[in-house]
């Protein structure tokens, strides 16, 4: 969603990956096309009342179909009779060869169209919804999921683009910490194993992980961090040194989501740990409800400290500290400053601004 709008390459060079050749542009067009489908996917099963699936579930239409069944045959008789129509339904989405204008408009304006409408007191409100679901997950499918989105994510790593984002987290570290310390770190949304983090040698071990994993003997392990077992009581054992989260972030699909994800940091980290977190920019420099101020005081309410932050063109770069956690001071017990970071608030406002935020549980 907030993937650069530029519309010039800046090398203009062909990317090849593992045999394919993606242009900057088009790995730029796959980011944004993949989260707006996440994103109206997520909307479309808040609509249908059903808990978010996983991502592997959710790229096979068989599964959500069945999901849908037992999440429809639990309400009243007169859904249940629906269930009949609903493969048709479903298949009608699907069999969308090509983008439909037409309910590409609809999603568009989905949100606001349909959001206090009772999806199951309708039928042909449910019928028309069950075809946005069919052909958002056919969309996902045809642009080659969350596998294209990766691999277009990858275009952004390449050397002559930038290059990957732990470059400048290698120089701040070895700026921070004196002398030959041993850190464990934990990347989250990896893509490769060849990425500084992993080859400087300032870390080890390195815990990579991703919902994905484009290449199984990579060394990546392919995993929902929050869904990642919590460390045990067993002293600092399971918990890092360094936890990198680099365009993770702004790729969870809510602001919730987000929020909790921040705090689910903590548990990972160990007393003073770091956390490093790289996010487009347009998230904190052009969105109606964060901006640089307001992301650092609810990282600050949470516990952490800014001791490194860098803009580049497109992205930006923060490195945290974890303090305060272990001398008894505990963000959850100071309810009244929490409410601010609970409710959706303007920092800014403007036409062509994007509505990114982070809010917490
Ligand atoms: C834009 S890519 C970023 C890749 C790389 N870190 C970078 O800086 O270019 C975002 C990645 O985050 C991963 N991701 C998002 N949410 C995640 C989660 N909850 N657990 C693990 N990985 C996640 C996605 O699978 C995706 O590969």
């Amino acid at each position: 969603m907030f993937a650069s709008r530029r519309k010039q390459t800046i090398s203009g060079k062909k990317i090849i990956k593992d045999g394919k050749r993606i242009k900057p542009h088009k790995a730029r067009r796959i980011i944004r096309r993949f989260h707006f489908l996440i994103e109206r996917r997520k909307s479309l099963c808040k609509l249908f009342n059903v808990e978010m699936f996983d991502n592997d579930e959710m790229r096979n239409y068989k599964n959500v179909m069945s999901f849908l069944s037992g999440s429809f045959s639990s309400r009243n008789n007169r859904t249940v009779m629906m269930i009949s129509d609903k493969k048709q339904c479903y298949d009608e989405g699907w069999n969308h060869d090509r983008i439909d204008e037409k309910i590409e408009r609809e999603l568009l304006r989905l949100n606001k169209q349909t959001g206090k409408n009772d999806i199951y007191a309708n039928e042909s409100l449910l019928r028309k919804h069950l075809i946005y679901l069919g052909y958002v997950m056919r969309e996902i499918e045809r642009e080659g999921g969350l596998q294209n989105y990766q691999l277009a994510s990858q275009v952004g790593q390449d050397k002559d683009r930038g290059g990957d984002s732990s470059k400048l987290l290698i120089k701040w570290i070895k700026e921070l910490v004196e002398g030959d310390v041993s850190m464990s770190a934990l990347e989250i949304g990896s893509l490769s194993v060849h990425n500084k983090i992993s080859t400087s040698g300032l870390f080890n071990p390195v815990v990579r992980i991703d919902l994905n994993n484009l290449n199984d003997s990579n060394g990546i392990i392919q995993q929902d961090f929050m869904k990642r077992p919590l460390p045990t009581g067993d002293g600092n054992k399971d918990k890092f040194n360094l936890i990198s989260c680099s365009l993770v972030l702004n790729f969870v699909p809510t602001p919730i989501e987000r929020g909790e994800m921040c705090e689910r940091f903590i548990k990972f980290l160990k007393p003073n740990g770091y956390l490093f977190i790289v996010l487009p920019l347009p998230c904190i420099n052009n969105s109606r409800y964060m901006n640089r101020a307001h992301f650092i005081d609810l990282l600050t309410f949470l516990g952490y400290k800014e001791v490194r932050y860098h803009e580049a063109n497109k992205v930006c770069y923060f490195l945290l500290q974890l303090e305060g956690t272990d001398n008894g001071k505990h963000p959850k017990n100071d309810r009244k400053d929490r409410l601010q970071f609970i409710k959706k608030r303007k920092v800014q406002d403007g036409n062509k601004m994007n509505n990114f935020s982070i809010l917490l549980p």
